[in-house]
Protein backbone atom coordinates (compact mmCIF):
# COMPACT_ATOMS: atom_id res chain seq x y z
CA UNK A 1 0.00 0.00 0.00
CA UNK A 2 1.43 3.41 -0.85
CA UNK A 3 2.42 5.78 1.70
CA UNK A 4 -0.51 8.07 3.08
CA UNK A 5 1.02 11.88 2.79
CA UNK A 6 -0.89 12.01 6.14
CA UNK A 7 2.40 9.47 7.61
CA UNK A 8 4.34 12.07 10.08
CA UNK A 9 2.53 14.82 9.35
CA UNK A 10 3.10 17.12 12.92
CA UNK A 11 0.19 18.58 15.07
CA UNK A 12 -0.55 20.31 17.85
CA UNK A 13 -2.54 19.15 20.38
CA UNK A 14 -4.70 21.81 22.11
CA UNK A 15 -8.00 23.19 24.12
CA UNK A 16 -9.54 25.31 24.40
CA UNK A 17 -11.60 25.01 27.83
CA UNK A 18 -11.14 21.20 28.14
CA UNK A 19 -12.59 21.03 23.90
CA UNK A 20 -10.06 18.77 22.76
CA UNK A 21 -8.19 20.14 19.67
CA UNK A 22 -5.76 18.70 16.83
CA UNK A 23 -4.67 21.60 14.76
CA UNK A 24 -2.75 20.16 11.55
CA UNK A 25 -1.55 22.96 9.28
CA UNK A 26 -1.81 21.77 5.63
CA UNK A 27 -1.10 24.97 4.08
CA UNK A 28 1.35 24.37 0.71
CA UNK A 29 -0.24 20.67 0.52
CA UNK A 30 -3.09 19.89 -1.98
CA UNK A 31 -4.17 16.62 0.83
CA UNK A 32 -7.84 17.01 1.91
CA UNK A 33 -8.01 14.68 5.25
CA UNK A 34 -10.77 12.06 3.95
CA UNK A 35 -13.68 10.74 6.93
CA UNK A 36 -12.10 8.02 7.62
CA UNK A 37 -8.32 9.31 7.71
CA UNK A 38 -9.97 11.83 10.59
CA UNK A 39 -11.77 8.68 12.52
CA UNK A 40 -7.98 6.78 12.58
CA UNK A 41 -6.70 10.00 13.90
CA UNK A 42 -9.17 10.64 16.52
CA UNK A 43 -8.91 6.96 17.37
CA UNK A 44 -5.27 7.11 18.11
CA UNK A 45 -4.85 8.28 22.00
CA UNK A 46 -1.94 9.91 21.45
CA UNK A 47 -3.41 12.33 18.56
CA UNK A 48 -7.10 11.95 19.64
CA UNK A 49 -9.33 15.32 19.55
CA UNK A 50 -13.38 15.97 19.86
CA UNK A 51 -12.34 18.41 16.17
CA UNK A 52 -9.79 18.37 13.81
CA UNK A 53 -8.78 21.88 12.46
CA UNK A 54 -7.19 20.80 8.78
CA UNK A 55 -5.55 24.65 7.94
CA UNK A 56 -5.28 24.94 3.80
CA UNK A 57 -4.54 28.04 1.85
CA UNK A 58 -7.04 31.15 1.20
CA UNK A 59 -6.70 33.82 -0.91
CA UNK A 60 -8.28 36.16 1.61
CA UNK A 61 -7.20 34.86 4.89
CA UNK A 62 -4.42 33.26 7.26
CA UNK A 63 -5.94 30.16 6.22
CA UNK A 64 -8.92 28.15 5.39
CA UNK A 65 -10.35 26.00 8.13
CA UNK A 66 -11.51 22.63 7.29
CA UNK A 67 -13.13 21.36 10.55
CA UNK A 68 -13.90 17.64 11.74
CA UNK A 69 -15.44 15.54 14.10
CA UNK A 70 -14.07 12.55 15.96
CA UNK A 71 -16.78 10.41 14.07
CA UNK A 72 -15.22 11.62 10.44
CA UNK A 73 -18.23 14.25 9.81
CA UNK A 74 -17.40 17.90 8.96
CA UNK A 75 -18.58 21.12 10.03
CA UNK A 76 -18.18 24.99 8.61
CA UNK A 77 -17.55 26.35 12.79
CA UNK A 78 -16.05 25.57 15.47
CA UNK A 79 -15.61 28.53 18.52
CA UNK A 80 -12.97 26.74 20.69
CA UNK A 81 -10.91 25.46 17.57
CA UNK A 82 -11.09 28.48 15.71
CA UNK A 83 -9.12 30.43 19.50
CA UNK A 84 -6.50 27.80 18.93
CA UNK A 85 -5.95 28.06 15.69
CA UNK A 86 -5.73 31.57 16.02
CA UNK A 87 -2.91 30.72 18.80
CA UNK A 88 -1.00 28.64 16.45
CA UNK A 89 -0.89 30.89 13.40
CA UNK A 90 0.32 33.73 16.12
CA UNK A 91 2.94 31.95 18.51
CA UNK A 92 6.49 32.72 18.15
CA UNK A 93 5.94 36.75 16.97
CA UNK A 94 2.83 35.81 14.67
CA UNK A 95 0.07 38.27 14.02
CA UNK A 96 -2.47 39.41 17.01
CA UNK A 97 -5.19 39.70 15.09
CA UNK A 98 -5.80 36.84 12.57
CA UNK A 99 -8.65 36.28 9.63
CA UNK A 100 -9.39 32.73 9.36
CA UNK A 101 -12.09 31.41 6.76
CA UNK A 102 -14.36 28.70 6.52
CA UNK A 103 -17.03 27.70 4.50
CA UNK A 104 -19.19 29.36 6.51
CA UNK A 105 -17.79 32.72 6.20
CA UNK A 106 -14.90 34.56 7.31
CA UNK A 107 -14.13 35.10 11.31
CA UNK A 108 -11.82 37.43 12.64
CA UNK A 109 -9.74 36.40 15.98
CA UNK A 110 -8.02 38.96 18.27
CA UNK A 111 -5.21 38.21 21.06
CA UNK A 112 -6.80 39.79 23.92
CA UNK A 113 -4.52 37.82 26.98
CA UNK A 114 -1.90 35.31 27.77
CA UNK A 115 -3.18 32.66 25.04
CA UNK A 116 -6.41 34.09 25.59
CA UNK A 117 -8.56 35.19 22.18
CA UNK A 118 -11.98 37.19 20.76
CA UNK A 119 -13.42 35.87 17.80
CA UNK A 120 -16.01 37.37 16.05
CA UNK A 121 -18.24 34.72 15.44
CA UNK A 122 -20.33 36.81 12.98
CA UNK A 123 -24.09 37.18 12.96
CA UNK A 124 -26.95 34.31 14.42
CA UNK A 125 -29.35 32.46 11.75
CA UNK A 126 -32.50 31.95 12.37
CA UNK A 127 -33.95 31.36 9.03
CA UNK A 128 -34.84 27.80 8.54
CA UNK A 129 -32.48 27.08 5.47
CA UNK A 130 -29.60 28.93 6.81
CA UNK A 131 -29.82 26.39 10.16
CA UNK A 132 -30.78 24.63 8.35
CA UNK A 133 -34.56 22.94 9.38
CA UNK A 134 -36.08 20.40 7.57
CA UNK A 135 -38.62 23.42 6.93
CA UNK A 136 -40.41 26.53 7.80
CA UNK A 137 -40.83 27.12 11.16
CA UNK A 138 -43.32 29.91 12.80
CA UNK A 139 -41.00 30.63 15.71
CA UNK A 140 -37.51 29.41 15.65
CA UNK A 141 -37.52 29.95 19.66
CA UNK A 142 -40.85 27.93 19.80
CA UNK A 143 -39.59 24.46 18.76
CA UNK A 144 -41.07 21.76 20.16
CA UNK A 145 -38.79 18.93 20.90
CA UNK A 146 -40.72 16.22 23.27
CA UNK A 147 -39.25 12.75 22.67
CA UNK A 148 -40.91 9.08 22.80
CA UNK A 149 -40.58 8.67 26.85
CA UNK A 150 -38.90 12.45 27.67
CA UNK A 151 -41.24 15.30 27.69
CA UNK A 152 -39.19 18.39 27.38
CA UNK A 153 -39.33 21.12 29.87
CA UNK A 154 -40.65 23.70 27.42
CA UNK A 155 -40.02 25.27 23.50
CA UNK A 156 -36.23 24.97 22.83
CA UNK A 157 -34.54 26.90 20.41
CA UNK A 158 -33.56 26.56 16.71
CA UNK A 159 -30.52 28.84 15.24
CA UNK A 160 -27.31 28.71 13.44
CA UNK A 161 -23.92 29.50 14.57
CA UNK A 162 -22.29 28.29 11.10
CA UNK A 163 -23.59 25.07 11.99
CA UNK A 164 -26.73 23.96 13.58
CA UNK A 165 -27.84 24.48 17.44
CA UNK A 166 -30.63 23.86 19.82
CA UNK A 167 -30.84 25.15 22.85
CA UNK A 168 -33.39 23.94 25.96
CA UNK A 169 -34.05 25.71 28.33
CA UNK A 170 -34.61 23.90 31.66
CA UNK A 171 -34.56 24.95 35.62
CA UNK A 172 -32.18 22.27 36.77
CA UNK A 173 -29.20 21.50 34.03
CA UNK A 174 -27.90 18.57 36.44
CA UNK A 175 -31.86 16.74 35.78
CA UNK A 176 -31.25 16.32 32.19
CA UNK A 177 -29.45 13.28 30.76
CA UNK A 178 -27.16 14.24 28.08
CA UNK A 179 -25.98 10.25 27.81
CA UNK A 180 -29.52 9.63 26.56
CA UNK A 181 -31.26 12.72 25.42
CA UNK A 182 -28.36 13.95 23.56
CA UNK A 183 -27.94 11.23 20.56
CA UNK A 184 -32.22 11.28 19.88
CA UNK A 185 -32.14 15.04 19.87
CA UNK A 186 -28.99 15.39 17.84
CA UNK A 187 -30.87 13.30 15.51
CA UNK A 188 -34.29 15.13 15.80
CA UNK A 189 -36.34 15.23 12.67
CA UNK A 190 -36.45 18.93 12.10
CA UNK A 191 -32.69 18.86 11.65
CA UNK A 192 -31.65 17.34 8.22
CA UNK A 193 -27.98 17.77 9.02
CA UNK A 194 -28.39 16.90 12.71
CA UNK A 195 -27.45 18.92 15.07
CA UNK A 196 -25.56 20.14 18.47
CA UNK A 197 -27.81 19.92 21.76
CA UNK A 198 -27.51 22.30 24.55
CA UNK A 199 -29.17 22.24 27.92
CA UNK A 200 -28.75 25.67 29.50
CA UNK A 201 -30.18 27.07 32.63
CA UNK A 202 -30.06 30.77 33.33
CA UNK A 203 -28.58 31.84 36.92
CA UNK A 204 -28.73 35.41 36.18
CA UNK A 205 -28.97 38.25 33.57
CA UNK A 206 -25.41 37.61 32.50
CA UNK A 207 -24.77 34.30 33.79
CA UNK A 208 -25.61 31.00 32.67
CA UNK A 209 -24.80 27.09 33.10
CA UNK A 210 -24.19 24.89 30.04
CA UNK A 211 -23.78 20.96 29.21
CA UNK A 212 -23.55 20.09 25.19
CA UNK A 213 -24.53 17.21 23.30
CA UNK A 214 -21.91 17.87 20.25
CA UNK A 215 -22.84 16.56 16.96
CA UNK A 216 -20.83 14.10 15.61
CA UNK A 217 -18.41 14.42 18.73
CA UNK A 218 -20.95 13.89 21.43
CA UNK A 219 -20.45 15.17 25.61
CA UNK A 220 -17.27 17.36 25.84
CA UNK A 221 -16.28 19.86 28.35
CA UNK A 222 -17.10 22.92 26.37
CA UNK A 223 -18.32 23.89 22.54
CA UNK A 224 -17.54 27.59 21.58
CA UNK A 225 -20.90 27.80 19.29
CA UNK A 226 -23.18 25.92 21.22
CA UNK A 227 -21.84 28.94 24.01
CA UNK A 228 -22.55 31.58 21.52
CA UNK A 229 -26.22 30.23 20.76
CA UNK A 230 -27.25 29.81 24.18
CA UNK A 231 -26.79 33.31 24.82
CA UNK A 232 -28.20 34.96 21.70
CA UNK A 233 -31.07 32.69 22.30
CA UNK A 234 -31.00 33.43 26.18
CA UNK A 235 -31.00 37.35 25.07
CA UNK A 236 -33.64 36.71 22.47
CA UNK A 237 -36.29 35.75 24.91
CA UNK A 238 -35.67 38.24 27.55
CA UNK A 239 -33.46 36.04 29.86
CA UNK A 240 -30.01 37.79 29.18
CA UNK A 241 -28.32 40.97 29.18
CA UNK A 242 -26.52 41.64 25.91
CA UNK A 243 -23.25 40.00 27.54
CA UNK A 244 -22.99 36.78 29.76
CA UNK A 245 -20.73 34.68 31.52
CA UNK A 246 -21.56 31.06 30.60
CA UNK A 247 -20.08 28.17 32.71
CA UNK A 248 -18.99 24.97 31.03
CA UNK A 249 -17.91 21.90 32.70
CA UNK A 250 -14.23 22.50 31.46
CA UNK A 251 -15.02 26.82 32.24
CA UNK A 252 -16.28 30.02 31.02
CA UNK A 253 -16.47 31.85 27.68
CA UNK A 254 -17.79 35.31 28.05
CA UNK A 255 -20.37 36.09 25.23
CA UNK A 256 -20.98 39.23 23.64
CA UNK A 257 -23.91 39.83 21.31
CA UNK A 258 -23.25 43.17 19.85
CA UNK A 259 -26.06 45.68 18.90
CA UNK A 260 -24.35 47.61 16.14
CA UNK A 261 -23.95 45.05 13.50
CA UNK A 262 -25.62 41.66 15.25
CA UNK A 263 -22.23 39.98 15.08
CA UNK A 264 -21.66 37.57 17.98
CA UNK A 265 -18.22 37.68 20.14
CA UNK A 266 -16.84 34.78 21.98
CA UNK A 267 -13.88 35.47 24.60
CA UNK A 268 -11.85 32.64 26.28
CA UNK A 269 -8.71 30.78 26.61
CA UNK A 270 -6.42 28.28 24.46
CA UNK A 271 -4.07 25.39 25.67
CA UNK A 272 -1.28 23.71 24.02
CA UNK A 273 -0.74 20.19 25.21
CA UNK A 274 1.61 18.23 23.16
CA UNK A 275 3.17 18.62 20.12
CA UNK A 276 3.29 15.14 17.68
CA UNK A 277 3.37 13.58 14.87
CA UNK A 278 1.27 10.94 13.29
CA UNK A 279 2.63 7.22 12.84
CA UNK A 280 5.25 6.46 10.09
CA UNK A 281 2.88 3.77 9.06
CA UNK A 282 -0.13 6.07 9.43
CA UNK A 283 -3.14 4.03 7.27
CA UNK A 284 -6.56 5.18 7.48
CA UNK A 285 -9.19 2.66 6.73
CA UNK A 286 -9.79 2.55 3.33
CA UNK A 287 -12.74 3.49 1.35
CA UNK A 288 -16.07 1.20 0.90
CA UNK A 289 -15.26 -0.96 -1.83
CA UNK A 290 -11.84 -0.22 -2.00
CA UNK A 291 -9.43 -3.52 -1.45
N1 LIG B 1 -16.68 22.30 19.69
C1 LIG B 1 -17.07 23.22 18.73
C2 LIG B 1 -18.11 22.85 17.72
C3 LIG B 1 -17.62 21.74 16.80
C4 LIG B 1 -18.52 21.37 15.66
C5 LIG B 1 -19.83 20.75 16.06
N2 LIG B 1 -19.69 19.51 16.78
C6 LIG B 1 -20.66 20.54 14.79
O1 LIG B 1 -20.67 19.44 14.22
O2 LIG B 1 -21.30 21.50 14.37
C7 LIG B 1 -17.10 24.66 19.18
O3 LIG B 1 -16.30 25.00 20.05
O4 LIG B 1 -17.86 25.45 18.61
Amino acid sequence: MAASPLAGFPFLKMNGLGNEILVMDLRGRDHIITPAEARAIAADPRSRFDQLMALHDSPSAAAFMRIYNNDGSASAACGNGTRCVAWAIGRDGGPDRVRLETSAGALEAQRVGEARYTVDMGPPRFDWRDIPLAHAVADPDAIAVDLPGWTAPGPASALGMGNPHLVCFVPDQQSYDLASQGPALERHPLFPQRTNVSFAQVLDRDHILLRVWERGAGPTLACGTAACATAVAAMRRGLADREAAIDLPGGQLTIAWRETDGHVLMTGPTELEWEGRLPDDFAAEPAPGVA
